[in-house]
């Protein structure tokens, strides 16, 4: 069984673990507030796309990341790359100001069975950036800390695409899908993020999970909702494992420590 690699380094200033893997990001930015690492994802990222409703976030709260700059120099420095989604979210006055900007803008308002992230999902899915030699990894800013059915729908996005790398970010933590498929390594990023730490069999139970490097490690124990979930883990060495017959969710505490504008500004 491969293995599966995981690393957070995309919260790092610079970022010399993906300069040497030459990991690619796409940022979607989603309707809630951005998390006080917004500007620093968006420099990493190679396509920038807003759900719907996001494009409001960056047109409002940008700037405040900045207050000693113009707003109006700001708005026109980060540029999203797509604005898509069904629309009934984005004001009319940030809406004509991205399109002046160039700005590509895919209204769906037609499809109301899929969400706004979904649609950007499939847009960097298909984008040419997205080459089969070096898939774009997605990462996704206000996905969790809102609206039970909103967050739900964020993490069933997970297992949609569970061949494609997606992180689910809020200012607090974020998530992603461990697929069965593969054994994963996750290193840690101690500065960054932890100690607490979960691992959750949200779409089946698993009768076998196995891990090393948590406080509370699984050897071949079954987890179900019911039953045992792992939640309130803690992180104990740089690099933990885990092997599954289910598809799982990680997730892990982002410090609030060394992740503000003033420690990255170029
Ligand atoms: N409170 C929230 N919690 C978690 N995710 C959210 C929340 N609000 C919005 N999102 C995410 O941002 C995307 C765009 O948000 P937006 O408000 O534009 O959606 P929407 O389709 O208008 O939602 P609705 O009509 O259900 O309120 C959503 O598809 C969802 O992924
Ligand atoms: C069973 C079922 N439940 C809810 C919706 C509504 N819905 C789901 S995604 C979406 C778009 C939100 O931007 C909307 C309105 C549906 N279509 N089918």
């Amino acid at each position: 069984m491969d293995v599966m690699l995981h690393s957070s380094s995309f919260l790092l200033p610079s970022n010399p673990v993906d300069d040497t893997t030459g990991t690619r990001y796409a940022l979607i930015v989603l309707n809630q507030s951005l998390p006080r690492f917004a500007p620093l994802l968006w420099e990493h990222a190679k396509l920038r796309l807003c759900a719907d409703g996001g494009a409001n976030r960056i047109y409002d709260e940008l700037p405040l990341f900045f207050p000693h700059e113009d707003a109006l120099a700001i708005r026109n420095r980060y540029k999203p790359d797509v604005i898509k989604g069904d629309m009934d979210s984005i004001r009319r006055d940030v809406l004509d100001f991205y399109v002046n900007l160039g700005t590509k803008v895919i209204d769906e308002s037609q499809d109301q069975d899929t969400t706004d992230l979904d649609k950007c999902i499939l847009y960097i899915r298909d984008s040419t950036l997205n080459q089969e030699s070096s898939r774009l990894h997605i990462l996704a800013t206000g996905a969790l800390g809102g609206r039970f059915d909103h967050e739900a729908g964020n993490i069933n996005v997970l297992y949609r695409y569970p061949d494609t790398r997606i992180v689910l970010l809020s200012d607090d933590c974020l998530i992603q899908l461990l697929p069965k498929s593969h054994r994963h390594e996750i290193h840690i990023q101690s500065s960054l993020e932890g100690p607490h730490c979960g691992l959750i069999p949200i779409g089946t139970p698993s009768a076998k999970t196995t891990t090393s490097g948590l406080k509370w490690d699984l050897a071949n124990t079954e987890m179900r909702f019911g039953g045992l979930i792992s939640t309130s883990n803690l992180v104990k060495e740089e690099k933990i494992t885990v092997e599954s017959d289910s598809d799982l969710l990680w997730t892990i505490s982002i410090k609030k420590t060394g992740l503000s504008i003033e420690d990255h500004t170029p």
